[in-house]
């Protein structure tokens, strides 16, 4: 019984055939989407997230450069390479990759990139337009957390959902999509009491607390669709995620393991981003 285990593969492949196929499409108007990804620092996870992004966009068509700056680099520094990357006409979207080093103030980063180029979504302009339900730029991986949900088949509107974890980037803007949806929604949190009834409530569970097999099947309605946002790296080297996959697939519904889904359609919303990005700043 695996016809329940959400197939990455597929799902992102069928997206990114798309998306090339459109920007295939612009490419013999002469017009070329383009990515900037700023990283600071020799964070070894972060370099293997940047390569996957390079790599991501080579396979779409999206002209991609990478800003590899030293640990030591100052905002100012960082601030100026931004300002230049929102003038630079070439370029439609911009990611500077998190966590920056701790001298440098991840707002005031934010802040600067222009609103149109910020294909994570991170920008106050942004959040803010999420929320009153306007057109934004929506954050990668709740958009990839709703694509997967909406390619299952189900129709959110009217459904339970459970969101763990209240994060600026992820908990917090999957819950407002969510409720975009028209799904009814309950936030879970560190402080929350009864958080294992509450799930059990929930037809839709999505699971983006940081902590490495923290969902057992005590949290989950036989049949629940179950998102896993997490991605821990264990003792052993493995990557396990939030929810404790071998325990939980048998009850669930419709269920993604990690590594493998969530992770892949983050990247596929940031190319759909910056071809969004693209086309807005084209006119
Ligand atoms: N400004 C900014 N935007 C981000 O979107 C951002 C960031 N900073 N900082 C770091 C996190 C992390 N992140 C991931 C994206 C894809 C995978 C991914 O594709 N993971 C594979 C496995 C990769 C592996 O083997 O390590 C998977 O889950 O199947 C993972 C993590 C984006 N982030």
């Amino acid at each position: 019984m695996t016809q329940h285990i959400i197939d990455g593969k597929q799902l992102v492949s069928d997206i990114r055939g798309k998306l090339k196929e459109e920007i295939d499409a612009l490419a013999a108007e002469g017009f070329r989407p383009g990515l900037a990804v700023v990283l600071v620092g020799e964070d070894p996870a972060s370099a293997v997230y940047v390569r996957n992004k390079a790599k991501a966009c080579e396979q779409v068509g999206i002209y991609s450069e990478v800003h590899r700056l030293p640990a030591e680099t100052t905002q100012a520094e960082l601030l100026d390479l931004v300002d230049k990357l929102n003038r630079n006409t070439s370029i439609h979207g911009i990611l500077v990759q998190l966590p920056l080093p701790k001298h440098i103030s991840e707002d005031a980063v934010i802040d600067a990139i222009a609103v149109e180029k910020d294909v994570d979504g991170f920008h106050p302009i942004n959040v803010g337009n999420l929320s009153i339900g306007k057109p934004s730029l929506l954050p990668c991986t709740p958009a990839g957390v709703i694509e997967i949900i909406k390619r299952t088949g189900t129709d959110i509107a009217g459904k339970r959902a459970v969101v763990i974890g209240r994060s600026n980037i992820v908990g917090k803007p999957v819950a407002m999509l969510l409720l975009r949806e028209n799904a009814t929604v309950t936030v879970c949190h560190s402080r929350t009491a009864n958080m294992k009834e509450l799930c059990r409530e929930a037809d839709i569970l999505v699971v983006a607390i940081g902590k490495a097999k923290f969902v057992t099947k005590e949290f989950v309605k036989p049949g629940a669709i179950v998102i896993d946002v997490g991605i821990n790296r264990l003792d052993d080297g493995k990557l396990a995620g939030d929810v404790d996959f071998a325990d939980v697939v048998d009850i669930a519904g419709p269920i993604t393991p990690v590594p493998g889904v969530v992770g892949p359609m983050t990247i596929t919303m940031l190319l759909q981003n910056t071809l969004q990005a693209a086309k807005t700043l084209r006119g």
